[in-house]
């Protein structure tokens, strides 16, 4: 490809508007164009990488038999409403009117497509199991789109879904797509991790991420040196310490704590550690409240409280919703003396004579004790493990990294196939529910992944696997016509083996080295001074050094090199 034809409006200066490195680095290599808030253009650059990205991706879904489809991203409301999820989904999910005032949904995801595709066609457990996928656009109405492609509102995902008549068809394609997952990214040259993941309150059974590591990353990845274990943090388990008895002595008392409204202060008060405090997290369970007491250095964990208590409809109670139920403001709440519902997470359980809130604001009881002061409808997990606590396969001090999810594997079992009938004789004839699995690779996102992770202070430098071009050829003076001459030659037998964008450009040669480090393929051949004695230089972009070839000499060179 000529690059006088090309369309690479690569910048020299550096955009303030991006947060992230990969950001960064596609607007200076002109890879892409923001029409609108999470909203891209993807430059020519960019689509030949997303090309080689969704080929591999292709290969290993073939390899394990799925079958590539295409769904449409218009998808009628009344399958998300025989789902449950028209109503389910808020703001997030993009919605549209027909020309006849029917309504849509802008696909975030097709679960209800495909299952209402495969209802009508699936009768009988022969013909089971099944893996079908597409590489679709998707849509996802983001609070907050950032870091370019890594958290778009229009993006490419590979989604998969594979139906089956009983678990361990199931099981079997889970497995094979983990390893296709694993596969891909590797392929892919991410330094990945595959997680244990929530599967959401309402959610399948099993779910796994895949988490290419980066600090830029949005999840916190819990794993141990000691095993391969890891998970996502929402979903780590804490130690649970098996709780002595209580026995106390000491009487509940009420005492002034002008000014008091954080734990920390709380401790400073009292003159004891943080670690001998409490919280009190007034929630929000879909139309009821429960009150859910921590340690005082704990952090509740959403996420556990919403696969407690088998919704996602779950929030922190609002300011004005506490003052509602308790007449108290937070900083000041406590279990003593109300009617709401109290959960302990289990560290709470080990404690005992500690000080709660007193639903006055300045005031909080000391010696407190469940179950003597309080009754506890239950004990649980509901906070966020913290680095150095014991891993949950006891492998050892959990450490933390960050992650950004470029794939997730679901057994979602029955969930839609039951919502949505779709269901298949049996071999006793019997009709019966279809199990399924989904599986997603955020496939733009992937590409940020990659790009998050090779680079250099000169910009990108892609892996071989995803490369938009093999060679780079530079003319360092376009006027020298002898240097053009062997350059049109070089692009010519270069091309026949390889990928080559060939930079014709009249510009400075400056211009043209700055560019090609931004855009980053592998191998750089620049035609210069050494021309007139058939000399080349060729120039890998991952190492300092350049090599002074003859012009036979390259193709040789790149065979053995590249
Ligand atoms: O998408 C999944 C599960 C799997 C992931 C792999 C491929 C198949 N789907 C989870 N999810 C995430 N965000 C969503 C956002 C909206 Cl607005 C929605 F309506 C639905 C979903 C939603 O269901
Ligand atoms: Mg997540
Ligand atoms: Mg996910």
């Amino acid at each position: 490809m000529r690059q006088s034809r090309m369309f690479i409006p690569t910048m020299r200066e550096t955009p303030q508007d991006a947060e992230s490195l990969s950001h960064r680095l596609m607007l200076k290599a002109g890879m892409i164009k923001q029409m609108a808030s999470g909203i891209y253009t993807y430059l020519p650059i960019t689509k030949l990488v997303l090309n080689n990205i969704e080929q591999i991706v292709r290969e290993e879904m073939n390899a394990i038999g799925g079958v590539e489809i295409h769904m449409p991203v218009l998808h009628p409301k009344e399958l998300w409403q025989e789902s449950g999820r028209w109503d389910a989904y808020g703001r997030e999910l993009m919605r549209m009117k027909d020309r006849h005032d029917r309504d849509f949904a802008l696909g975030p995801t097709h679960e209800e497509i495909i299952t209402a595709l495969l209802r009508d066609e699936l009768k009988s457990y022969k013909k089971l199991p099944l893996t079908l996928f597409q590489i679709q656009t998707k849509f996802r109405d983001e609070l907050r789109p950032r870091f370019g492609l890594l958290r778009g509102r229009e993006f490419i995902m590979k989604d998969a879904y594979s139906f089956h008549s009983d678990e361990a068809s199931l099981d079997e394609t889970y497995h094979d797509m983990y390893n296709a997952y694993s596969n891909i990214f590797s392929r892919l040259e991410l330094n990945y991790r595959a997680v244990e993941a929530d599967s959401g309150a309402i959610g399948g059974s099993h779910t796994h991420e895949f988490m290419a590591l980066a600090d830029i990353g949005e999840d916190t990845i819990v794993y141990t040196d000691g095993s391969n274990y890891a998970a996502n943090i929402e979903k780590a388990g804490c130690p649970v310490p098996d709780h002595a008895e209580i026995s106390s002595s000491k009487e509940i008392e009420k005492v002034e704590t002008p000014g008091v409204s954080s734990c920390a202060t709380l401790a400073e008060h009292l003159g004891i550690e943080l670690e001998e405090t409490t919280k009190t997290m007034i929630m929000r369970i879909g139309n009821d409240y429960a009150m859910i007491l921590l340690r005082g250095d704990h952090e509740l964990n959403d996420i556990k409280v919403k696969s407690y208590f088998k919704t996602d409809d779950v929030d922190f109670a609002t300011d004005e919703e506490i003052s509602n139920l308790l007449d108290a403001a937070p900083g000041s709440l406590g279990p003593v003396h109300t009617d709401l519902p109290v959960y302990l997470d289990h560290q709470v359980r080990n404690m005992q004579d500690y000080p709660t809130g007193a639903n006055e604001s300045g005031y909080h009881f000391i010696n407190v004790n469940h179950e003597r002061d309080y009754e506890v409808e239950d004990y649980d997990d509901f906070r966020f493990i913290t680095e150095g606590e014991m891993a949950q396969d006891d492998s050892g001090p959990v450490k933390f990294m960050k992650g950004i999810e470029v794939g997730q594997v679901f057994k979602l079992g029955t969930k839609y196939s039951e919502a949505m009938n779709l269901n298949v004789l049996d071999e006793n004839g019997r009709s019966t529910p279809v199990l399924m699995g989904c599986y997603g690779v955020g496939v733009s996102r992937t590409l940020s992944a990659i790009i998050e992770s090779h680079n250099d202070d000169r910009g990108i430098i892609w892996p071989k696997a995803v490369t938009p071009f093999d060679i780079h050829i530079i003319t360092a003076n376009p006027k020298d016509e002898e240097g053009v001459r062997i350059a049109e030659e070089l692009y010519e037998s270069l091309g026949k083996r390889y990928r080559v964008l060939y930079d014709d450009r009249k510009e400075r040669a400056g211009v043209k080295f700055a560019d090609s480090d931004l855009i980053g393929l592998p191998y750089r051949v620049v035609i210069g001074r050494g021309a007139k004695e058939g000399k080349v230089e060729v120039k890998a972009r991952n190492s300092e050094e350049s090599m002074d070839l003859s012009i036979d000499d390259v193709l040789q060179y790149l065979e053995v090199n590249y």
